[in-house]
């Protein structure tokens, strides 16, 4: 038995390379950001050659870094931001075109002309998702419909689609000499192509799109030893695949039906474990694919998508020039009191979670000659928590499980500002746990349970160590009177588009 366990987590914003060992204990990582491309008002894409060079960048940085061999590492476990798109060739490796990622809105028009026979949820029974530019089937539509050249190329078996896992994967494995085409489950269900109740991909829906299955990779269980690493991890097992927000339920170790958490990255996610049962959602959530071990049957989640969270600090920063790095926020945020009376709604890629609106678009309301700026870091922080207020509502009303307290993690969590109104406008404590890149620990749980590195989910279980927890310190009726501000905000952005 080898030392350690290793993640690839190929965020929105970055990709990190992370070792851990037995006791779930980073022991090394490196991180590098990508760049956030925005052709278009309401497109975002990235450059999947830069990704690739990236993740071979921090796995060397990181292995440099702690001085580690590769023969000291078990297994590695791969973790993504889900819903992105990449088209490549197969034989030369090149990519038709930039990634699309999750956030981007190009497929409106798309998503429309699905509707109008059946309405948003004309798939909701078989993939458990609203018709949206969110996922990934109108994306690779999208891109068949506008690259010359490409559909011909999907037919022939030369183009080949995958989420970001399944690029890494492909490359990781060994690339245009052999590289394994796979995913899975939890990444395929983010696709609107794979039915959650086979675990397949739905020929139905493949012909309504008009999408070639010979492009599509095999889909897998989350927890498996799918082949070996071709490269400097040479050898290495690859023996898992999560979509992140999944990766952070297992990394939080949520593996009892009722047990959820939060994750604070680029966007916000709420996934609630629901077992071996689908819960369909009668407000706006999604039914979505947990993970599957191995041969276990596979444990489904009630999943809560907010698009714009910590994206929203980063276009303060990068965008308005109002700070330099994200974590500046707070202490901007702190040189007020409250908000000034303003409210932020950030649907910068219309709304998910729980409206599902499309023709939304970003709102800043309540403006006087008061506010300032800490008046606006603030309004960009309650954003979040006021969002993830929603989910958890309809979450607990489509689920009847009452939260007693909420696990956190993702990159905003270090925000101790955002953390106290979090808990003051849920009105349940808020808790941390020790080791905040649970996602990247989720996958390298996955990949260890497949390698006998941990022997079972008991013994994750124990790993799991609380670092701080906030409680709610805000009175009923000024929490509610706020919350009803925020919702009369966010009705002032619909119908903008
Ligand atoms: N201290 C902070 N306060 C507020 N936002 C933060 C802070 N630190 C990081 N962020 C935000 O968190 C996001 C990065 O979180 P991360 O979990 O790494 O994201 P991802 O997995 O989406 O790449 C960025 O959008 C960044 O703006
Ligand atoms: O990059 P993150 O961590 O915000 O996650 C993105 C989600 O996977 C999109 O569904």
């Amino acid at each position: 038995m080898t030392k350690y366990i290793a993640a690839i987590d190929s965020g929105t914003t970055s990709t990190r390379f992370i070792i851990f060992e037995k006791a779930g204990k980073i022991v090394t990582f490196a991180q590098k950001e990508h760049e956030q491309i925005y052709p278009n008002p309401g497109w975002v894409e990235h450059s999947p050659t830069e990704i690739w060079e990236r993740t071979q960048t921090v796995i060397d940085e990181a292995l440099d870094r702690g001085n580690i061999a590769p023969q000291e590492i078990t297994a590695i476990g791969i973790t993504n931001q889900r819903e992105t798109i990449v088209v490549w060739n197969r034989h030369t490796g090149k990519p038709y075109y930039n990634a699309i990622v999750w956030q981007d809105t190009r497929t409106d028009n798309i998503c429309n002309e699905l509707a109008q026979n059946g309405g948003i949820d004309r798939f909701r029974a078989q993939v458990g998702l609203p018709l949206a530019t969110y996922f990934s089937g109108p994306k690779i539509k999208w891109m068949l419909d506008n690259i010359t050249g490409l559909r011909a190329a999907a037919l022939s078996g030369d183009a080949i689609f995958g989420n970001i896992d399944t690029f890494l994967i492909w490359h990781l494995s060994g690339g245009t000499q052999g590289g394994l085409h796979i995913t899975d489950v939890t990444n395929a269900s983010r696709t609107m192509l794979m039915n959650l109740a086979t675990l397949e991909w739905d020929k139905e829906i493949l012909e309504i799109l008009d999408i070639p299955q010979q492009m599509l990779p095999e889909i897998r269980p989350s927890s498996q030893v799918y082949g070996h690493v071709v490269g400097r991890l040479a050898g290495v097992p690859i023996a898992a695949d999560l979509g992140d927000q999944q990766a952070a339920l297992v990394g939080q170790t949520c593996f009892a039906p009722g047990e959820a958490k939060n994750t604070y990255g680029t966007g916000c996610f709420m996934l609630l474990n629901t077992g071996n049962e689908q819960i369909a959602s009668a407000r706006g959530l999604l039914t979505t694919v947990a993970y599957k071990m191995g041969d276990e049957p596979a444990v489904y989640a009630l999943e809560g998508s907010v698009a714009i969270a910590g994206a929203l600090v980063q276009w303060l920063r990068d965008n308005l020039g109002m700070i330099s790095t994200s974590a500046e926020v707070e202490a901007l945020a702190n040189l007020v009191e409250d908000n000034g009376g303003v409210y932020f709604v950030p649907a910068f890629s219309g709304l998910f979670a729980p409206y599902w609106r499309a023709d939304a678009r970003g709102a800043i309301v309540g403006l006087t000659r008061y506010v300032q700026k800490g008046h606006i870091a603030r309004a960009v922080l309650e954003a979040t928590a006021w969002q993830t207020r929603e989910i958890l509502d309809a979450m607990e009303q489509d689920s009847g499980v009452k939260l007693t307290a909420l696990k956190v993690d993702g990159g905003m969590v270090g925000n101790e500002t955002l953390m106290q109104f979090q808990s003051d406008v849920l009105g349940v404590p808020v808790i941390r746990p020790l080791v905040a890149e649970t996602t990247a620990l989720g996958a390298a749980y996955a990949a260890g349970l497949a390698t006998g590195f941990w022997s079972s989910i008991n013994e994750l279980q124990n790993n799991w160590g609380v670092d701080k927890v906030w409680e709610p310190n805000m009175m009923v009726d000024v929490r509610e009177a706020k919350y009803a501000q925020w919702k009369k905000a966010v009705t002032k952005t619909f119908d903008w588009v």
